[in-house]
């Protein structure tokens, strides 16, 4: 049977509310101003420590490694203790993956939201037992783009071939470079347009995930 591996930021959910939340818990533990919501959505994509050097651009602060690593360890913190409540999954998702594994696919996941924190969220939704694998953004010296992640979850489901289903360009970028077929979902957190993502199929709602996913087998 196939296998598909899925992206989770503004994939499976939209959890852009819950980091924001977080960076300005962050930010208020030292007094400072909040940053609007789609200031830290449109930071999201190449993983935590990334997002904090983006938060520190945006304060106009110079990149200095200890205070990154402290913003980085606080994040965190407040992220893991709250990482759901805000947080919506995106219409269709449970049916289409449910529908998957019951048509038989081997489905795993590639993010680079740390893993534990990605568990957490997947089971909030119910959805942990649906996935095999989670290689989250520390679960290797490598993050997407770098291919790694996404060709260990894909050894990890142990079948051929293996999609990828993404939302952004780091995705796109990511399938291209592992070689395995991309379905990108059209409603996330991509900041280029449509035509300048390399994708094998789009889609703008889950419940249309099934047979885009029949098709590209073909
Ligand atoms: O945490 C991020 O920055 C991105 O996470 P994703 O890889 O699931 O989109
Ligand atoms: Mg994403």
């Amino acid at each position: 049977m196939p296998g598909v591996v899925f992206d989770l930021d503004g994939t499976l959910i939209h959890s852009a509310p819950d980091i924001h939340a977080a960076v300005n818990r962050t930010l208020a533990d030292e007094g400072a101003d909040p940053l609007s919501l789609a200031q830290v959505a449109g930071f999201i994509g190449n993983g935590v420590p990334v997002l904090l050097q983006r938060v520190m651009a945006a304060r106009h602060e110079a990149p200095d490694a200890a205070r990154h690593a402290d913003l980085v360890a606080r994040f965190m913190r407040h992220y893991e203790a709250d990482p759901a409540t805000l947080t919506t999954i995106y219409p269709g998702v449970e049916a289409a993956l449910c529908h998957l594994a019951g048509a038989g696919w081997k489905i795993g996941l590639c993010t680079n939201k740390p893993a534990a924190a990605s568990w957490k969220i997947l089971e909030h939704f119910g959805l942990s037992e649906l996935f095999s694998v989670v290689i989250g953004g520390d679960s290797l010296p490598q993050r997407k783009p770098d291919p790694t992640p996404l060709l260990a979850a894909a050894a990890e489901l142990d079948t051929d071939p293996v999609l990828f289903v993404g939302d952004s360009e780091i995705d796109a970028a990511t399938a291209l470079a592992a070689g395995l077929r991309f379905a990108l979902f059209t409603e996330g957190y991509r900041h280029a347009p449509l035509h300048d993502l390399p994708h094998h199929g789009l889609f703008s709602h889950h419940d249309d995930l099934p047979a885009l996913l029949d098709h590209l087998l073909i």
